[in-house]
């Protein structure tokens, strides 16, 4: 059988990913089927960490949120990120995953805080890291602390699944004629303001030289395929 392209990898999941069909919250067949993904690249022996989302809880209260100071409501977009990370790292025990939750912002009772070399040290023992509360900071995105987390820990590629296949010339939800790139260059895609990441998570894994693969988070066996290196999804390149 041939080997992974990758011994590190940072896997940023979209909270809103976790709906499943739903219109908020965590569907728990959705949950499950991502982390049975994880689980089958984690027995390769890749290291995994994961970014979580928490669109799929903010979103939800974001109309209550309006006229809200921003720093305030993004911290509750992080509280969101906890909850999920929770949910995930409970479903990987149950699909007999060793999995430990660290956050970005002092919520100790709850779960531990982000120490790199902590995070580091679970990943060489083959734990799968999942990193809550994004940056820690308000006006940023998981996908920055998706970059950020990625090139702290050395990760080889930032694997962003979500609700698409890939990248592509303009919103797929939105217009029917665009069309897919099989990859892509940073300055490319931040300079056609492709919304599909943030300009800060694009420039940031540009600057350091870290690789992106946007795929889909719900097309059977797609995580598996981009571990091993096969043709799926986008490529964001230096
Ligand atoms: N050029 C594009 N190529 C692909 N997806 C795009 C593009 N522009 C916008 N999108 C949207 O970006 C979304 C992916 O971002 P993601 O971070 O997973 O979602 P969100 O953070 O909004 O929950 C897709 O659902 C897609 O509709
Ligand atoms: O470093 C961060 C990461 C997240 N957030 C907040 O948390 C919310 C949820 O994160 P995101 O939208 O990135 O989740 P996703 O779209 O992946 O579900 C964001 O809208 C922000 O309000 C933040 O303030 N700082």
């Amino acid at each position: 059988m041939s080997k992974p392209a990758f011994k590190r990898v940072l896997l940023k999941l979209s909270g809103e990913a976790l709906m499943g069909d739903d219109a908020y919250g965590i569907n728990r067949s959705t949950i499950e089927s991502m982390v049975a993904d994880v689980a089958e690249v984690a027995k390769l022996g890749v290291e995994v960490a994961v970014v979580i989302g928490g669109g799929n809880i903010f979103r939800g209260v974001a109309p209550g949120a309006q006229g809200m100071d921003r720093a305030t409501a993004d911290y509750m977009g992080m509280l969101a990120t906890v909850m999920n990370a929770l949910a995930l790292g409970d479903a990987m025990r149950h699909a007999g995953v060793t999995a430990r939750v660290m956050s970005a912002i002092g919520i100790d009772q709850v779960v531990e805080p982000y120490v790199r070399p902590k995070a580091l040290q679970y990943l060489e023992e083959g734990k799968v890291v999942v990193f809550a509360a994004g940056t820690g900071n308000p006006f940023f995105t998981t996908d920055t602390a998706a970059a950020l987390r990625g090139s702290e820990i050395s990760a080889e590629i930032v694997l962003k699944a979500t609700k698409v296949d890939g990248i592509y010339t303009a919103d797929p939800k939105k217009d029917p004629n665009a069309t897919l790139f099989h990859t892509i260059s940073f300055d490319e895609a931040i300079a056609k303001h492709l919304q599909v990441m943030d300009a800060t998570a694009f420039a940031l894994c540009r600057d350091q030289k870290l690789p992106i693969k946007v795929f889909s988070i719900t097309k059977p066996g797609a995580l598996m395929r981009v571990i091993m290196g096969e043709d799926e999804g986008t490529l964001v390149h230096v």
